[in-house]
């Protein structure tokens, strides 16, 4: 395994999905100049997963008030017949689910010629090697540490060692995709997340549901930095 060291520090991704939603435009707008690296959007249609959340408006509207880039997880069937839009829209990264995708290799590559960061998604039974032969083609991996649908559940344990599996996949395959966690991040897990090598930490409820969500994400932000070689 390489001893290359880590590229960057962890960046924070607050989960809009935990915002308030009838206050979208002050809920963005409060996060400019915050510890947050870009803001993830949760789009959920109703079959992919359980629920619905927002759909292409939506985002745009967010995209009218948002400082940071949009990190957009389509949590959706067929997401092909909708990057464009959501690219449209002020998506930078565009996340799809690797259950969903029976070409995911076409979708990676379509997502790219857009101009956007191609995510993958992996459900919590999903192992990590199935990424093996698409490692290099893709720029991040969003490991689901919940079931996807639903904000506010409790981080699957597991998802730790799951990441140190993926970590060492991809540097094996010399990719450079980043490593994204997504589902009941907070305080306790975020550096062992970080430790066994996530790169982009998404947290919903923890941030939102704090008395001050820009406070919150500057406390996690001074705890990963300790935990960063100043030389990095
Ligand atoms: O994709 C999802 C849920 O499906 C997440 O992005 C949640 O929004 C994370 O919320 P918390 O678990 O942090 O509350």
């Amino acid at each position: 395994m390489s001893t290359t060291p880590r590229r960057i520090t962890p960046l924070l991704a607050p989960s809009l999905l935990a915002a308030d939603f009838a206050n979208l435009q002050a809920e963005t707008e409060r996060l400019a100049g915050s510890a947050a690296d870009w803001l993830h959007c949760d789009i959920m249609d109703g079959r992919f997963v359980p629920n619905i959340s927002f759909g292409i408006p939506v985002l745009q509207a967010i995209h009218r008030h948002a400082q940071q880039p949009l990190d957009v997880h389509l949590m959706i069937e067929d997401p092909q017949n909708y990057l464009e839009a959501v690219r449209d829209a002020g998506a930078a990264n565009i996340t799809v689910h690797y259950e969903a995708c029976p070409h995911l290799h076409r979708v990676i590559q379509q997502i790219k010629k857009l101009g956007c960061r191609a995510g993958v998604a992996l459900n919590p039974h999903t192992p990590v090697w199935v990424l093996q032969d698409i490692a290099q083609d893709i720029d991040l991996v969003c490991v689901m540490s919940v079931n996807p649908g639903f904000g506010g559940q409790s981080f699957i344990p597991h998802t730790l060692q799951k990441v140190a599996e993926l970590k060492e996949l991809l540097t094996d395959a010399g990719s450079e995709a980043l490593i994204e966690i997504d589902g009941g991040v907070n305080e306790q897990n975020a550096l062992p997340l970080v430790e066994a090598g996530a790169d982009v930490l998404v947290a919903g409820s923890f941030v939102f549901n704090a008395p001050d969500p820009v406070a919150t994400l500057a406390e996690l932000r001074a705890q990963l930095l300790s935990i960063i070689p100043a030389a990095h």
